[in-house]
């Protein structure tokens, strides 16, 4: 069986081999021409030619990209510089700041040290990083073409992702995007009816659970309700996973065995997180990641089980639409209100594997940043309950205590969509990214007086919005305090309208989130919701276990990392580690 680790090791293998092929011609030549190579040399020629070769490829390369550098009056990036061979050191400490760190540990003291642009090169490969606004926007908007999502970020997510339009370019992101689009622009008013009957769902298992004296898992249930919405959306069909019921905290023996429906969205969830923890961990390992995988694929046993559920639906789906077609039932190919993104997406394929890859992009996209997002307004109104006071207020004069919030009500409710920002912008979903360069290219420096940065060919470039949406220089000297009036007062015109690319949740150019509205919609309607029905809320960390509370040593960091009050961490999209415990106090009666 081939992995990608045992694909890689051969062509690893290729590269001594050669050198050795070349060592015996020579000997064969010399010793033809009657020239005798004594042993000692011959040891030392085998023993030297991997490391002499590999040194040797690092330096023309180097001298290569210096020399196109100069011509063309520029810079290489400045390079990150560990202690050990190829900054293994500086990678291994990243992987270790990924499993237990704040996010952005292990990058923000080389930005201290080298500024907002420069060069992690991890085993001598070029990994260039940025939060500079300007760079972002020329990967993402000015010179767009140039920067795709590659081949590197593809083949480190494909067992997962498969080819959709999350990870494809070129012609076939602009058929994926094309294909999934209309179902965005769609003014879809039926997806509310889908939110009003989840978030009910979700708010009447809150209470039963309050109501016996225990705090709840926020996190765990409204990642609930993202997953029935979008498998409810993308499929009519729905997982039922808030049927499973609410975790007890970890010190409350619970006997509650799940089978059925319930054990199915458990198993599919938790198979499906793992399956992007190991995706978003390949690419910090660097070019060298698919070696961790040497024996087999890690993503093979999760993605069995997320296939296992997914496979029939799909199936369900293209049998329906055969039968429609042998029918004679031609179907139409405007979208109506009552189809799913499936119904939709059978009109153009019946593939399976198209099909399954393009639901679960949508998927990936689509249910984690929502859960994610809500879960961070609940931990600032928990923490804040100022803004929480001032925003129920809002939605009580606009919509009332119980009437079904349109989407014409959030449109108006400017309170609400500055929290929603504040968190986006704090807790921005998708918190680091990466594209990959296709033709050589210049930044402009950071620093006008100096040359402009080169960045070469076919070199992986990450950002981090997380860290630019916390930049002081960028946002003020509060940058890192939850406020929303920062959208409404003078800071807005200060900072953000001059320059829009400070705040980019939803990514920016041709490949903005295309779900933006529709997530907007979605988390307006849930707070809503919410603050109709609880008036006040605090965290409760006693309920979670304590290795997934902020360790002791955070108290000694910088800037929110030494007071934040729950565990942030990221696959490629960023949550609480061990959920985000909460108690919250149900509104007065003619409120409820
Ligand atoms: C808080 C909620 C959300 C945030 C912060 C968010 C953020 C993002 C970001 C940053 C990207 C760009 C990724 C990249 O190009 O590397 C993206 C792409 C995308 N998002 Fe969202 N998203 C959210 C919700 C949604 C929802 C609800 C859907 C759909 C149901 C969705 C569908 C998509 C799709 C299809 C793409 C791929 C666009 C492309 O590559 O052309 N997103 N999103």
């Amino acid at each position: 069986m081939s992995t990608p680790g045992i694909v890689l090791a051969a062509r690893l293998a290729l590269f001594p081999v050669s050198f050795y092929l070349l060592i015996i011609s020579v000997v064969r030549f010399a010793s033809k021409s009657g020239v005798s190579i004594p042993t000692w040399l011959l040891v030392l020629g085998i023993g030297a030619c991997l490391p002499a070769g590999f040194a040797l490829r690092i330096f023309l390369k180097d001298v290569a990209a210096k020399r196109k550098a100069a011509a063309i009056g520029a810079r290489p990036v400045v390079a990150m510089k560990g202690e050990r061979f190829g900054n293994i050191d500086r990678m291994l400490q990243l992987l270790e700041f990924f499993k237990t760190g704040y996010p952005g540990d292990g990058v923000t003291d080389a930005v201290d040290q080298l500024g907002p642009t420069f060069n992690f090169r991890v085993m001598y490969e070029d990994l260039i990083f940025t939060t500079e606004p300007q760079h972002i926007k020329t990967m993402l908007a000015t010179d767009f073409e140039n920067y795709v999502k590659g081949n590197k970020f593809r083949s480190a997510v494909l067992t997962v992702l498969g080819t959709g339009v999350f990870n494809s370019d070129g012609d076939m992101w602009k058929f994926h995007r094309s294909m999934t689009r209309p179902f965005f622009s769609h003014d879809r008013i039926a997806h509310f009816n889908i939110f009003d009957r989840h978030s009910e769902d979700a708010i009447k298992l809150m209470k039963q659970r309050l109501r016996a004296g225990y705090p709840i898992d926020f996190q765990d249930v409204i990642s609930r309700f993202t997953l029935d919405s979008a498998t409810e959306f993308l499929f009519g069909n729905c997982v039922h996973s808030l049927s499973a019921g609410l975790p007890y905290p970890y010190n409350v023996p619970s006997t509650e065995i799940r089978t059925g429906k319930a054990k199915i969205a458990e198993d599919f969830a938790g198979a499906f997180a793992q399956a992007q923890l190991i995706i978003a961990e390949r690419p910090r390992k660097g070019w060298i990641w698919p070696l961790f995988e040497l024996i087999g694929d890690k993503t093979a046993e999760p993605m069995e089980v997320v296939n296992q559920y997914i496979e029939p639906i799909l199936r369900e789906a293209v049998d329906k639409h055969t039968k429609m077609t042998m029918n004679g039932d031609k179907q139409k190919y405007e979208l109506t209100d009552d189809d799913t993104l499936l119904d939709h997406l059978v009109r153009f394929t019946t593939d399976p594997v198209v099909l399954k890859d393009e639901i679960l992009n949508i998927m990936i996209a689509g249910r984690d940043t929502t859960a994610g997002t809500l879960t961070f307004v609940v931990y600032f109104l928990a923490t804040h309950p100022q803004v929480l006071a001032r925003l129920r207020e809002e939605i009580l004069t606009k919509i009332g205590p119980t009437n079904r919030p349109t989407y014409d009500d959030i449109r108006e409710m400017k309170y609400l969509r500055a929290v929603i920002n504040e968190t986006l912008r704090l807790f921005p979903a998708v918190p680091f990214n990466v594209r990959e360069s296709v033709n050589a290219a210049t930044w402009p420096s950071t620093y006008p007086a100096e040359k402009p940065f080169y960045i070469p060919a076919k070199t992986s470039v990450s950002y981090s919005v997380f860290l630019m949406h916390r930049r002081k220089d960028l946002w003020g000297p509060d940058a890192e305090d939850f406020d929303p009036d920062r959208f409404l007062d003078e800071r807005l015109h200060k900072y953000l309208t001059p320059k829009p690319f400070i705040f980019l949740p939803f990514n920016a150019g041709p490949r903005i989130c295309l779900g933006q509205q529709f997530a907007y919609n979605e988390m307006s309607f849930m707070i809503i919701r919410l603050l109709q029905n609880f008036s006040s809320m605090t965290l409760a960390p006693e309920a979670q276990s304590p290795e997934t509370r902020p360790p002791a040593a955070w108290a000694s960091g910088e800037g929110r990392k030494a007071t934040e009050k729950f565990y942030p961490k990221m696959h490629l999209t960023m949550y609480a580690y061990g959920g985000l415990w909460v108690r919250m106090t149900e509104a007065d009666n003619e409120i409820a």
